[in-house]
């Protein structure tokens, strides 16, 4: 089964604009939020603030979509490159901006680390 791509906008709606308030914790990938969608289902949007290869992020997402009892379901991803023109040592350079999101089942006593520990 394919993962299903989301828009960014749908997950900063979910996350209300990945708020403070809505932020469930963070990891060694990045910072991980809440998602209420309006129909009230309810998600964990893991945004990933480190930059890893193609190849990590594909075995990532693989990786976590395995189907077991304590491992998190990945509902969906989000995975964009932005160009923006910015000032580098006083030239105009162009910069690749890597945003990379996953959306995970939502676990209502937290991540598998904290079952794990009781
Ligand atoms: N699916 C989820 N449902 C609810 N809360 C979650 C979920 N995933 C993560 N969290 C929350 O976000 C925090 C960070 O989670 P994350 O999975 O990024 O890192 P970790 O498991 O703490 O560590 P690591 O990234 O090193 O494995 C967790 O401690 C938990 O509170």
């Amino acid at each position: 089964m394919e993962l299903a791509e989301l828009p960014f906008r749908l997950l900063e709606e979910i996350t209300e604009g990945f708020s403070e308030g809505r932020l469930l914790g963070t990891g060694s990938y990045g910072r991980v939020y809440k998602g209420v969608h309006k129909n009230g289902d309810e998600v964990a949007v893991k945004r990933l603030s480190y930059d890893l290869e193609d190849e990590q992020f594909k075995e990532l997402r693989n990786h976590m979509r395995l189907d077991h009892p304590n491992i998190v379901r990945v509902v969906g991803y989000y995975d964009e490159t932005q160009h923006k023109q910015v000032n580098y040592e006083g030239k105009f350079v162009v910069a690749e901006v890597r945003h990379r999101a996953l959306c995970l089942e939502y676990m209502h006593n937290g991540s598998l680390q904290k079952h794990l520990s009781g």
